[in-house]
Protein backbone atom coordinates (compact mmCIF):
# COMPACT_ATOMS: atom_id res chain seq x y z
CA UNK A 1 0.00 0.00 0.00
CA UNK A 2 1.15 3.82 -0.73
CA UNK A 3 0.35 6.27 1.90
CA UNK A 4 -0.25 9.75 2.00
CA UNK A 5 0.42 11.23 5.31
CA UNK A 6 -0.12 15.09 6.02
CA UNK A 7 3.63 16.02 7.12
CA UNK A 8 2.86 18.99 9.19
CA UNK A 9 0.91 16.39 11.78
CA UNK A 10 1.84 13.21 10.23
CA UNK A 11 -1.83 12.24 9.85
CA UNK A 12 -2.44 9.34 7.55
CA UNK A 13 -4.94 10.69 4.79
CA UNK A 14 -5.42 7.78 2.40
CA UNK A 15 -4.26 4.93 1.25
CA UNK A 16 -3.73 3.69 -2.16
CA UNK A 17 -2.78 0.06 -3.52
CA UNK A 18 0.05 -1.21 -6.14
CA UNK A 19 -1.30 -1.46 -9.26
CA UNK A 20 -0.79 -5.47 -10.48
CA UNK A 21 1.24 -6.81 -13.26
CA UNK A 22 -2.62 -7.11 -15.15
CA UNK A 23 -3.16 -3.71 -14.46
CA UNK A 24 -0.39 -2.59 -15.93
CA UNK A 25 -0.53 -4.52 -19.04
CA UNK A 26 -3.63 -2.91 -19.51
CA UNK A 27 -2.39 0.54 -18.77
CA UNK A 28 -0.07 -0.06 -21.47
CA UNK A 29 -2.23 -1.49 -24.19
CA UNK A 30 -4.14 1.69 -23.68
CA UNK A 31 -1.28 3.94 -23.88
CA UNK A 32 -0.05 2.14 -27.23
CA UNK A 33 -3.99 2.81 -28.76
CA UNK A 34 -3.75 6.13 -27.83
CA UNK A 35 -0.34 6.86 -29.06
CA UNK A 36 -1.41 5.01 -31.99
CA UNK A 37 -5.04 7.10 -32.90
CA UNK A 38 -3.07 10.06 -31.77
CA UNK A 39 -1.15 9.66 -35.13
CA UNK A 40 -4.62 10.27 -36.47
CA UNK A 41 -5.71 13.55 -34.81
CA UNK A 42 -5.20 16.91 -35.97
CA UNK A 43 -2.51 18.93 -34.17
CA UNK A 44 -5.40 21.47 -33.54
CA UNK A 45 -7.89 18.62 -31.54
CA UNK A 46 -5.26 18.29 -29.01
CA UNK A 47 -4.41 21.58 -28.47
CA UNK A 48 -8.14 22.10 -27.69
CA UNK A 49 -7.73 19.11 -25.23
CA UNK A 50 -5.15 20.91 -23.66
CA UNK A 51 -6.35 24.15 -23.28
CA UNK A 52 -9.05 22.56 -21.47
CA UNK A 53 -6.49 20.75 -19.13
CA UNK A 54 -5.43 24.01 -17.90
CA UNK A 55 -9.06 25.65 -18.29
CA UNK A 56 -10.00 22.99 -15.62
CA UNK A 57 -6.92 23.55 -12.96
CA UNK A 58 -7.88 27.18 -13.25
CA UNK A 59 -11.52 26.56 -12.53
CA UNK A 60 -10.41 23.99 -9.56
CA UNK A 61 -7.09 25.70 -8.47
CA UNK A 62 -8.01 25.19 -4.57
CA UNK A 63 -8.91 21.60 -5.14
CA UNK A 64 -5.60 20.58 -6.55
CA UNK A 65 -3.41 23.25 -4.43
CA UNK A 66 -5.04 21.37 -1.49
CA UNK A 67 -3.85 17.41 -2.52
CA UNK A 68 -0.21 18.68 -3.22
CA UNK A 69 -0.34 20.99 0.33
CA UNK A 70 -1.97 17.74 1.84
CA UNK A 71 0.53 15.19 0.42
CA UNK A 72 3.59 17.02 0.67
CA UNK A 73 3.81 19.64 2.54
CA UNK A 74 4.63 22.65 0.88
CA UNK A 75 2.23 26.02 1.76
CA UNK A 76 -1.46 26.33 0.12
CA UNK A 77 0.19 29.41 -1.77
CA UNK A 78 3.44 28.01 -3.18
CA UNK A 79 0.66 24.76 -4.22
CA UNK A 80 -1.47 27.43 -5.92
CA UNK A 81 1.11 29.11 -7.19
CA UNK A 82 2.44 25.67 -8.59
CA UNK A 83 -0.85 24.30 -10.41
CA UNK A 84 -1.50 27.93 -12.33
CA UNK A 85 2.17 27.54 -13.37
CA UNK A 86 1.03 24.19 -15.09
CA UNK A 87 -2.01 26.29 -16.88
CA UNK A 88 0.28 29.03 -17.54
CA UNK A 89 3.05 26.70 -19.20
CA UNK A 90 -0.01 25.29 -21.14
CA UNK A 91 -1.13 28.31 -22.58
CA UNK A 92 2.51 28.80 -24.08
CA UNK A 93 2.76 25.66 -25.08
CA UNK A 94 -0.88 25.58 -26.97
CA UNK A 95 0.33 28.84 -28.56
CA UNK A 96 3.70 27.87 -29.93
CA UNK A 97 3.76 23.91 -30.48
CA UNK A 98 2.84 24.49 -33.90
CA UNK A 99 6.41 26.53 -34.42
CA UNK A 100 8.30 23.98 -31.98
CA UNK A 101 7.23 20.90 -34.50
CA UNK A 102 7.64 22.57 -37.65
CA UNK A 103 9.46 20.35 -39.95
CA UNK A 104 12.95 22.28 -40.41
CA UNK A 105 14.22 22.29 -44.35
CA UNK A 106 17.90 22.35 -44.80
CA UNK A 107 19.72 22.42 -47.94
CA UNK A 108 21.51 19.46 -49.35
CA UNK A 109 22.41 17.77 -52.41
CA UNK A 110 19.02 16.61 -52.67
CA UNK A 111 15.90 18.27 -54.45
CA UNK A 112 14.45 18.56 -51.00
CA UNK A 113 15.74 17.80 -47.96
CA UNK A 114 14.14 17.97 -44.11
CA UNK A 115 13.83 17.28 -40.63
CA UNK A 116 10.63 16.20 -39.24
CA UNK A 117 10.24 15.76 -35.14
CA UNK A 118 7.99 12.40 -34.86
CA UNK A 119 6.09 11.17 -32.00
CA UNK A 120 7.52 7.67 -31.07
CA UNK A 121 5.09 5.92 -28.08
CA UNK A 122 4.83 5.65 -24.36
CA UNK A 123 7.06 7.63 -22.34
CA UNK A 124 7.36 6.68 -19.20
CA UNK A 125 7.96 9.85 -16.50
CA UNK A 126 9.48 8.94 -13.18
CA UNK A 127 8.69 11.90 -10.72
CA UNK A 128 9.34 13.13 -7.09
CA UNK A 129 7.61 14.61 -4.50
CA UNK A 130 8.87 17.77 -4.29
CA UNK A 131 6.71 19.59 -7.32
CA UNK A 132 4.15 17.20 -7.64
CA UNK A 133 2.27 18.93 -10.26
CA UNK A 134 4.84 20.91 -11.86
CA UNK A 135 7.50 18.24 -12.85
CA UNK A 136 5.01 15.79 -14.35
CA UNK A 137 3.31 19.09 -16.78
CA UNK A 138 6.69 20.24 -17.81
CA UNK A 139 7.17 16.93 -19.30
CA UNK A 140 3.66 16.06 -19.83
CA UNK A 141 2.27 19.18 -21.69
CA UNK A 142 4.93 18.89 -24.74
CA UNK A 143 5.31 15.32 -25.05
CA UNK A 144 1.48 14.91 -24.85
CA UNK A 145 0.84 17.52 -27.64
CA UNK A 146 3.79 16.59 -29.82
CA UNK A 147 1.97 13.03 -30.12
CA UNK A 148 3.36 10.89 -27.03
CA UNK A 149 1.76 9.06 -24.36
CA UNK A 150 2.22 9.30 -21.00
CA UNK A 151 2.59 6.61 -18.62
CA UNK A 152 3.65 8.59 -14.55
CA UNK A 153 5.42 6.41 -12.09
CA UNK A 154 5.23 8.84 -9.47
CA UNK A 155 6.72 9.04 -5.78
CA UNK A 156 4.84 7.38 -3.51
CA UNK A 157 4.24 9.77 -1.12
CA UNK A 158 2.03 11.83 -3.93
CA UNK A 159 -0.26 8.85 -5.56
CA UNK A 160 -3.34 11.55 -4.78
CA UNK A 161 -1.78 14.19 -6.99
CA UNK A 162 -0.60 11.38 -9.61
CA UNK A 163 -4.45 10.14 -9.96
CA UNK A 164 -5.60 13.67 -10.11
CA UNK A 165 -3.78 14.69 -12.97
CA UNK A 166 -4.39 11.80 -14.54
CA UNK A 167 -8.07 12.64 -14.15
CA UNK A 168 -7.81 16.05 -15.71
CA UNK A 169 -6.65 14.63 -19.03
CA UNK A 170 -8.83 11.91 -18.88
CA UNK A 171 -11.67 14.33 -18.21
CA UNK A 172 -10.40 17.04 -21.09
CA UNK A 173 -11.07 15.23 -23.85
CA UNK A 174 -7.60 12.86 -24.72
CA UNK A 175 -8.40 9.39 -25.58
CA UNK A 176 -7.92 7.36 -22.76
CA UNK A 177 -4.74 6.09 -22.25
CA UNK A 178 -2.96 8.99 -23.30
CA UNK A 179 -1.88 9.58 -20.07
CA UNK A 180 -1.65 7.45 -17.55
CA UNK A 181 -0.60 7.01 -13.69
CA UNK A 182 0.39 3.78 -12.78
CA UNK A 183 0.84 3.09 -8.66
CA UNK A 184 4.10 0.93 -8.47
CA UNK A 185 7.09 1.02 -6.49
CA UNK A 186 10.74 1.71 -7.58
CA UNK A 187 11.97 -2.43 -7.72
CA UNK A 188 8.95 -3.02 -9.86
CA UNK A 189 10.05 -0.48 -13.00
CA UNK A 190 12.53 -3.01 -14.99
CA UNK A 191 9.54 -4.48 -16.96
CA UNK A 192 8.12 -1.50 -18.19
CA UNK A 193 11.27 0.00 -18.74
CA UNK A 194 11.74 -3.48 -21.44
CA UNK A 195 8.38 -3.19 -23.11
CA UNK A 196 8.87 -2.35 -26.25
CA UNK A 197 6.18 0.07 -26.33
CA UNK A 198 7.81 2.29 -23.90
CA UNK A 199 10.28 4.49 -25.86
CA UNK A 200 11.77 6.76 -23.37
CA UNK A 201 12.30 7.35 -19.79
CA UNK A 202 12.28 10.97 -18.60
CA UNK A 203 13.70 11.05 -14.26
CA UNK A 204 13.87 13.77 -11.80
CA UNK A 205 15.03 12.73 -8.98
CA UNK A 206 18.26 12.00 -7.11
CA UNK A 207 21.58 11.08 -8.61
CA UNK A 208 21.45 7.27 -7.29
CA UNK A 209 17.73 7.03 -8.86
CA UNK A 210 19.31 8.24 -12.08
CA UNK A 211 21.81 6.22 -12.14
CA UNK A 212 19.97 3.03 -11.77
CA UNK A 213 17.26 3.93 -14.17
CA UNK A 214 19.48 5.09 -16.59
CA UNK A 215 21.31 1.57 -16.91
CA UNK A 216 18.31 -0.47 -16.88
CA UNK A 217 17.57 1.97 -19.92
CA UNK A 218 20.59 1.19 -21.21
CA UNK A 219 20.14 -2.41 -21.24
CA UNK A 220 16.76 -2.10 -23.30
CA UNK A 221 18.41 0.96 -25.57
CA UNK A 222 15.87 3.50 -24.31
CA UNK A 223 16.66 7.64 -24.40
CA UNK A 224 16.98 9.08 -21.44
CA UNK A 225 16.38 12.45 -19.71
CA UNK A 226 18.06 12.88 -16.24
CA UNK A 227 16.98 15.92 -14.16
CA UNK A 228 18.89 15.30 -10.81
CA UNK A 229 20.28 16.54 -8.08
CA UNK A 230 22.06 19.51 -7.35
CA UNK A 231 24.06 22.20 -4.90
CA UNK A 232 23.52 25.42 -6.55
CA UNK A 233 26.15 28.08 -6.11
CA UNK A 234 24.36 31.95 -5.23
CA UNK A 235 27.32 33.95 -6.00
CA UNK A 236 27.27 37.38 -4.45
CA UNK A 237 29.92 39.68 -5.36
CA UNK A 238 31.16 42.48 -3.61
CA UNK A 239 29.90 45.27 -6.10
CA UNK A 240 26.55 43.47 -5.91
CA UNK A 241 22.82 45.17 -4.50
CA UNK A 242 23.78 43.20 -1.30
CA UNK A 243 19.98 43.69 0.43
CA UNK A 244 18.36 42.49 -2.91
CA UNK A 245 21.14 39.70 -3.18
CA UNK A 246 19.91 38.91 0.35
CA UNK A 247 16.29 39.02 -0.19
CA UNK A 248 16.43 36.40 -3.64
CA UNK A 249 18.99 33.84 -1.80
CA UNK A 250 16.59 33.47 0.94
CA UNK A 251 13.49 32.99 -1.52
CA UNK A 252 15.89 31.14 -3.56
CA UNK A 253 16.78 28.72 -1.09
CA UNK A 254 13.59 28.37 1.49
CA UNK A 255 11.08 28.13 -1.18
CA UNK A 256 9.19 24.68 -0.68
CA UNK A 257 11.06 24.41 2.66
CA UNK A 258 14.32 24.25 0.80
CA UNK A 259 12.93 21.03 -1.34
CA UNK A 260 14.08 22.33 -4.53
CA UNK A 261 16.56 21.01 -6.98
CA UNK A 262 17.48 24.49 -8.22
CA UNK A 263 17.46 26.13 -4.30
CA UNK A 264 20.57 28.01 -3.94
CA UNK A 265 22.14 25.56 -1.27
CA UNK A 266 25.69 27.51 -1.03
CA UNK A 267 25.49 31.17 -0.86
CA UNK A 268 29.09 31.96 -1.52
CA UNK A 269 30.06 35.43 -0.81
CA UNK A 270 32.91 37.68 -1.71
CA UNK A 271 34.79 38.72 1.62
CA UNK A 272 33.56 42.29 2.16
CA UNK A 273 30.19 41.58 1.00
CA UNK A 274 29.96 38.87 4.05
CA UNK A 275 29.21 40.78 7.16
CA UNK A 276 26.39 42.76 5.66
CA UNK A 277 24.92 39.54 3.70
CA UNK A 278 24.54 37.37 6.74
CA UNK A 279 22.89 40.49 8.59
CA UNK A 280 20.66 40.66 6.21
CA UNK A 281 19.23 36.93 5.64
CA UNK A 282 19.71 36.52 9.45
CA UNK A 283 16.94 39.38 9.37
CA UNK A 284 14.46 37.92 6.98
CA UNK A 285 15.00 34.52 8.04
CA UNK A 286 14.25 35.21 11.74
CA UNK A 287 11.26 36.38 10.55
CA UNK A 288 9.94 33.81 8.66
CA UNK A 289 7.04 31.59 10.25
CA UNK A 290 7.35 27.84 9.46
CA UNK A 291 4.14 25.92 10.37
CA UNK A 292 0.67 24.85 9.30
CA UNK A 293 1.09 24.98 5.36
CA UNK A 294 -3.32 25.41 5.24
CA UNK A 295 -2.48 29.05 6.60
CA UNK A 296 -1.88 32.02 5.22
CA UNK A 297 0.29 33.35 7.95
CA UNK A 298 2.72 30.81 6.98
CA UNK A 299 5.30 31.28 4.86
CA UNK A 300 6.93 27.80 5.15
CA UNK A 301 5.75 24.10 5.15
CA UNK A 302 6.89 21.36 7.11
CA UNK A 303 9.71 19.05 5.10
CA UNK A 304 7.82 16.11 3.18
CA UNK A 305 8.98 13.01 5.28
CA UNK A 306 10.59 13.03 8.70
CA UNK A 307 13.33 11.13 7.41
CA UNK A 308 14.54 13.57 5.10
CA UNK A 309 14.05 16.26 8.18
CA UNK A 310 16.67 13.61 10.18
CA UNK A 311 19.10 13.94 7.13
CA UNK A 312 19.41 17.24 7.09
CA UNK A 313 19.78 17.24 11.08
CA UNK A 314 22.56 14.92 10.34
CA UNK A 315 24.02 17.22 7.13
CA UNK A 316 23.79 19.92 10.05
CA UNK A 317 25.32 18.30 13.29
CA UNK A 318 28.12 17.70 11.37
CA UNK A 319 28.83 20.96 9.31
CA UNK A 320 28.85 22.41 13.04
CA UNK A 321 30.37 20.10 14.45
CA UNK A 322 33.61 20.45 11.52
CA UNK A 323 33.64 24.28 12.38
CA UNK A 324 30.81 25.81 10.77
CA UNK A 325 28.84 28.61 13.08
CA UNK A 326 24.93 28.15 13.95
CA UNK A 327 23.51 31.87 13.29
CA UNK A 328 20.06 30.98 13.80
CA UNK A 329 17.13 27.90 13.40
CA UNK A 330 18.71 24.10 13.79
CA UNK A 331 15.93 22.40 15.62
CA UNK A 332 13.29 20.18 14.14
CA UNK A 333 10.55 18.09 15.08
CA UNK A 334 8.96 15.21 13.15
CA UNK A 335 8.92 17.55 9.62
CA UNK A 336 9.21 20.95 11.28
CA UNK A 337 12.45 22.13 10.54
CA UNK A 338 13.15 25.51 11.58
CA UNK A 339 14.77 28.07 8.39
CA UNK A 340 18.59 27.62 9.98
CA UNK A 341 21.48 29.99 9.24
CA UNK A 342 25.13 28.71 8.92
CA UNK A 343 28.26 31.07 8.60
CA UNK A 344 32.25 30.30 8.51
CA UNK A 345 31.26 27.03 5.48
CA UNK A 346 33.96 25.74 4.13
CA UNK A 347 34.41 23.32 0.91
CA UNK A 348 35.60 20.72 3.04
CA UNK A 349 32.62 20.65 5.04
CA UNK A 350 29.18 18.36 4.63
CA UNK A 351 26.81 21.22 3.53
CA UNK A 352 29.37 21.88 1.22
CA UNK A 353 30.03 18.70 0.14
CA UNK A 354 26.49 17.27 -0.43
CA UNK A 355 23.19 18.61 -2.01
CA UNK A 356 21.00 19.55 1.48
CA UNK A 357 17.17 19.17 0.60
CA UNK A 358 15.73 21.39 3.17
CA UNK A 359 15.70 24.91 4.96
CA UNK A 360 19.30 25.30 5.47
CA UNK A 361 21.04 29.00 4.54
CA UNK A 362 24.98 28.54 4.41
CA UNK A 363 27.47 31.38 3.92
CA UNK A 364 31.01 30.07 2.46
CA UNK A 365 33.37 33.22 2.15
CA UNK A 366 35.50 33.52 -1.07
CA UNK A 367 38.63 35.91 -1.05
CA UNK A 368 37.66 37.22 -4.83
CA UNK A 369 36.06 36.53 -7.99
CA UNK A 370 37.59 33.57 -8.96
CA UNK A 371 37.98 32.20 -5.84
CA UNK A 372 34.38 32.62 -5.60
CA UNK A 373 33.68 31.00 -9.13
CA UNK A 374 36.19 28.37 -8.24
CA UNK A 375 34.12 27.65 -4.87
CA UNK A 376 30.97 27.51 -7.36
CA UNK A 377 32.75 24.28 -9.46
CA UNK A 378 34.04 22.89 -6.67
CA UNK A 379 30.66 20.06 -6.76
CA UNK A 380 30.23 16.86 -8.77
CA UNK A 381 26.90 19.14 -9.44
CA UNK A 382 26.02 21.66 -12.10
CA UNK A 383 22.12 22.13 -12.33
CA UNK A 384 21.34 25.64 -11.87
CA UNK A 385 23.50 28.95 -10.37
CA UNK A 386 22.76 32.61 -9.96
CA UNK A 387 25.66 35.14 -9.92
CA UNK A 388 25.05 39.01 -8.19
CA UNK A 389 27.59 42.17 -9.51
CA UNK A 390 26.10 45.27 -10.96
CA UNK A 391 28.74 44.73 -13.59
CA UNK A 392 27.29 42.81 -16.70
CA UNK A 393 30.27 42.54 -18.81
CA UNK A 394 31.84 41.22 -15.95
CA UNK A 395 28.84 39.06 -15.21
CA UNK A 396 28.37 37.16 -19.06
CA UNK A 397 32.69 36.76 -18.56
CA UNK A 398 31.75 34.86 -15.42
CA UNK A 399 28.63 33.12 -16.77
CA UNK A 400 30.93 31.59 -19.17
CA UNK A 401 33.46 29.98 -16.34
CA UNK A 402 30.55 28.56 -14.14
CA UNK A 403 29.43 24.60 -14.85
CA UNK A 404 25.77 24.44 -15.09
CA UNK A 405 22.54 24.17 -16.97
CA UNK A 406 21.90 27.76 -16.22
CA UNK A 407 22.88 30.77 -15.22
CA UNK A 408 20.79 34.01 -13.59
CA UNK A 409 22.39 37.23 -13.42
CA UNK A 410 20.76 38.76 -10.91
CA UNK A 411 18.25 36.71 -10.29
CA UNK A 412 17.27 33.58 -8.69
CA UNK A 413 17.52 30.47 -11.00
CA UNK A 414 13.74 29.17 -12.00
CA UNK A 415 12.24 27.43 -14.93
CA UNK A 416 10.43 28.36 -17.63
CA UNK A 417 8.71 27.35 -20.36
CA UNK A 418 9.94 29.33 -23.01
CA UNK A 419 13.86 28.64 -21.71
CA UNK A 420 15.79 24.78 -21.72
CA UNK A 421 15.95 23.22 -18.54
CA UNK A 422 18.56 21.12 -17.17
CA UNK A 423 21.88 20.01 -15.85
CA UNK A 424 25.99 18.78 -16.75
CA UNK A 425 27.94 16.41 -14.45
CA UNK A 426 25.83 14.65 -11.56
CA UNK A 427 22.72 16.85 -12.30
CA UNK A 428 22.02 14.69 -15.25
CA UNK A 429 21.68 15.30 -19.14
CA UNK A 430 18.75 16.52 -21.78
CA UNK A 431 16.79 19.07 -21.40
CA UNK A 432 12.97 20.03 -20.55
CA UNK A 433 10.80 22.76 -21.61
CA UNK A 434 11.20 24.93 -24.86
CA UNK A 435 12.03 23.99 -28.14
CA UNK A 436 15.45 21.72 -26.67
CA UNK A 437 12.98 19.84 -24.30
CA UNK A 438 9.97 18.75 -26.77
CA UNK A 439 12.19 17.23 -28.89
CA UNK A 440 13.86 15.30 -26.78
CA UNK A 441 11.17 12.33 -27.20
CA UNK A 442 10.67 12.70 -30.59
CA UNK A 443 11.68 10.89 -33.71
CA UNK A 444 14.03 13.35 -35.41
CA UNK A 445 13.74 11.88 -38.89
CA UNK A 446 15.61 12.94 -41.64
CA UNK A 447 13.30 13.14 -44.81
CA UNK A 448 15.92 12.65 -48.27
CA UNK A 449 14.06 13.77 -51.72
CA UNK A 450 16.04 13.06 -54.74
O1 LIG B 1 13.15 20.51 -8.11
C1 LIG B 1 13.42 21.02 -9.19
C2 LIG B 1 12.46 21.76 -10.09
C3 LIG B 1 12.16 23.12 -9.64
C4 LIG B 1 11.52 23.94 -10.72
O2 LIG B 1 11.47 23.53 -11.87
O3 LIG B 1 11.08 25.06 -10.46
Amino acid sequence: MFKSIYPYTQELIAEYKEHTANEIETKLLKGEKAFRDMLNIPLDQRRQWMAQVAKSMRDNVKEHATIISQEMGKTLQEATAEVQKCATTIDYYVENIEQILQPRIISSDASKSYVSYEPKGIILAIMPWNFPYWQVFRFAIPNILAGNAGLLKHASNVSGCALAIEKLFTESGFPEGTFQTVLLSSQHIEPIIADPRVQGVTLTGSTPAGKSVAALAGKYIKKTVLELGGSDPFIVLKDADIKEAAKVAVQGRMQNAGQSCIAAKRWIVEKPAVAEFTQAVAEILQAMKQGDPMLESTNMGPMARPDLAEDLGRQLKETISQGAHLVLGGTYEGCNFAPTLLTGVTADMTAFREETFGPLGVIIEAAGEEAAIALANETDFGLGSALWTKDLEKAARLARQIESGNVFINAMVRSDARLPFGGVKQSGYGRELSLEGTHEFLNVKTVYIH
